[in-house]
């Protein structure tokens, strides 16, 4: 199997995540992996229902959205994402969602804030919003890159949009959606029952720091 195609099995494994995970309604939401070495990525036909998706109906694009190797017209963000690995190399997956608790966050134009100790895992401090922009240029890209300089977030809330996550592999960047959705629930609720605090900075450097590099297996022998 080549490459390609193992990604194509991946990437459209990954688009059930979106639904088993409650992320996404009808055709909305988008999964895309890098094809290392080539400036192109693998991600999901536009608009086609996700029971149709299939490893052959994955597209193969470049970084301007241009369909390489496909049967359908590539995803509607897939110059977005392209954008993304252009310009941040060390990232190998992106997402996009429309995940109700991250969407409502982003309407409102709002960052979570960092409040509990599974944001600083995760997050390493608030999931910032990036500008409200619309498709068809590199303008979403743009956004999302320029957004997350000098974070340590996976995850930004495009502004009355939704989130968009990167990862170092698409299974990390839907782990961030994932996690993202689960965090501005739980974040929602807080903020309905009184205000919240920040956690110190320290803190969450902290946690960031063991949730990055110790948890789980990572220190087994
Ligand atoms: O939010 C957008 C575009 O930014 C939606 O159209 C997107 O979620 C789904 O579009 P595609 O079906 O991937 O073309």
């Amino acid at each position: 199997m080549s490459v390609i195609e193992k990604l194509r099995v991946e990437v459209c494994d990954l688009h059930r995540e979106l639904i088993r995970w409650g992320l996404v309604a009808w055709t909305a939401g988008n999964v895309s992996a890098r094809v290392p070495g080539e400036d192109l990525l693998v991600i999901k036909p536009s608009g086609v229902s996700y029971e149709d998706l299939s490893p052959e109906a994955m597209v193969v694009a470049d970084f301007s959205g241009r369909l390489v190797d496909g049967h359908h017209a590539p995803s509607s963000d897939t110059e977005a994402h392209g954008y993304v690995y252009a310009h941040m190399p060390h990232i190998g997956g992106v997402v996009h969602t429309h995940s109700p608790y991250a969407t409502a966050w982003a309407a409102r134009g709002e960052p979570i804030p960092c409040s509990i100790t599974a944001m600083a895992d995760e997050f390493g401090g608030d999931i910032p919003v990036g500008p409200f922009a619309l498709i068809g240029s590199d303008a979403i890209g743009r956004g999302i890159v320029e957004t997350l300089a000098g974070h340590r977030s996976p995850a930004v809330l495009m502004r009355q949009h939704g989130p968009f996550t990167i990862g170092a592999t698409a299974k990390a960047a839907v782990k961030a959606a994932v996690m993202c959705e689960d965090v501005a629930r739980t974040m929602h609720l807080a903020r309905q029952l009184g205000p919240v605090e920040r956690l110190p900075s320290q803190a969450v450097d902290s946690l960031h720091d063991r949730y990055q590099n110790v948890y789980g297996q990572k220190g087994a022998r």
